[in-house]
């Protein structure tokens, strides 16, 4: 479902509002809401509402568990950490138990960093493929998304349920949930702003189908739910409502 606002600041209140939806839902249901977070430049306005009324007080965090689908492998302090960044812009001002905050350890060797975050999301979830509540994701502008890159092996990863890349125009790094996490969820909003994301965004949904050389092409919920928020410069071209 495409779902496209006049700016920025609308697309990040649409954000927050479903993440505030889906929250009470959830903890309402099953006292419990699991969330992926993405990072780069896109949700930080977006995380900040979050921690702003009208949301804070909105949703409750006592049952709110978050995660990331990736982060770099760098210290938790880092400015590059999507960590760092969700928890400048909200966690630290919103009552969520500190055990709730499941941080990817950015600050271990890439692979157990990774083995380290699979035994988390199993303790949390059980054995098997997790199941988030919501997958929130952002897209580069070579079509990746979480730290799944064009070509890379982790792509084809169907056996666990986070692996390692490295981003190669830094020579970073990172820890990733794999294709099929992202996709048992049961909602996944994935956020882009701005124009230089339009082609990107209509290729990654409308084609050519090239999903090794475009990743996002490889998310597709497997019975959950996919939203595109977009701004009207991304969403270029695409109809709201649309496919
Ligand atoms: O760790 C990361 O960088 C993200 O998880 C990454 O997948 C991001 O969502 C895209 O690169 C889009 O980033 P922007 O929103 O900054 O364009």
């Amino acid at each position: 479902m495409i779902d496209i606002h006049p700016d920025a600041e609308a697309a990040s209140r649409a954000g927050a509002e479903r993440f505030r939806d889906l929250a009470r839902a959830a903890v309402g249901a099953s006292g419990r809401f699991t969330v992926a977070l993405s990072g780069g430049t896109a949700p930080e306005r977006m995380y900040r509402m979050l921690g702003e009324e009208p949301f804070r007080s909105a949703i409750p965090w006592e049952g709110v568990h978050v995660f990331w689908g990736d982060d770099r492998c760098v210290p938790p302090g880092h400015p590059r950490s999507n960590y760092a960044m969700a928890d400048r812009a909200f966690l630290r001002s919103v009552p969520i138990p500190p055990a709730n905050v499941h941080r990817m350890r950015g600050e271990l060797p890439p692979e157990e960093g990774a083995l380290r975050y699979a035994a988390e999301l199993e303790s949390v979830f059980g054995p098997g493929t997790p199941r988030f509540d919501l997958m929130h994701l952002g897209i580069g502008p070579d079509g990746h998304t979480a730290s799944l890159f064009p070509f890379d092996e982790l792509l084809r990863d169907r056996d666990r349920t986070v692996g390692t890349a490295l981003f190669r125009e830094l020579g970073e790094w990172r820890i990733s949930l794999t294709v099929p996490v992202i996709n048992a969820a049961r909602v996944i909003d994935v956020l882009a702003i701005g124009a230089g994301k339009a082609d990107i965004v209509r290729t990654a949904i409308r084609g050519p189908l090239d999903p090794f050389r475009i990743p996002m092409q490889l998310i597709r919920p497997t019975d959950g739910e996919m939203i595109w928020t977009l701004d009207e410069p991304a969403g270029a071209g695409l109809e709201v409502g649309g496919r």
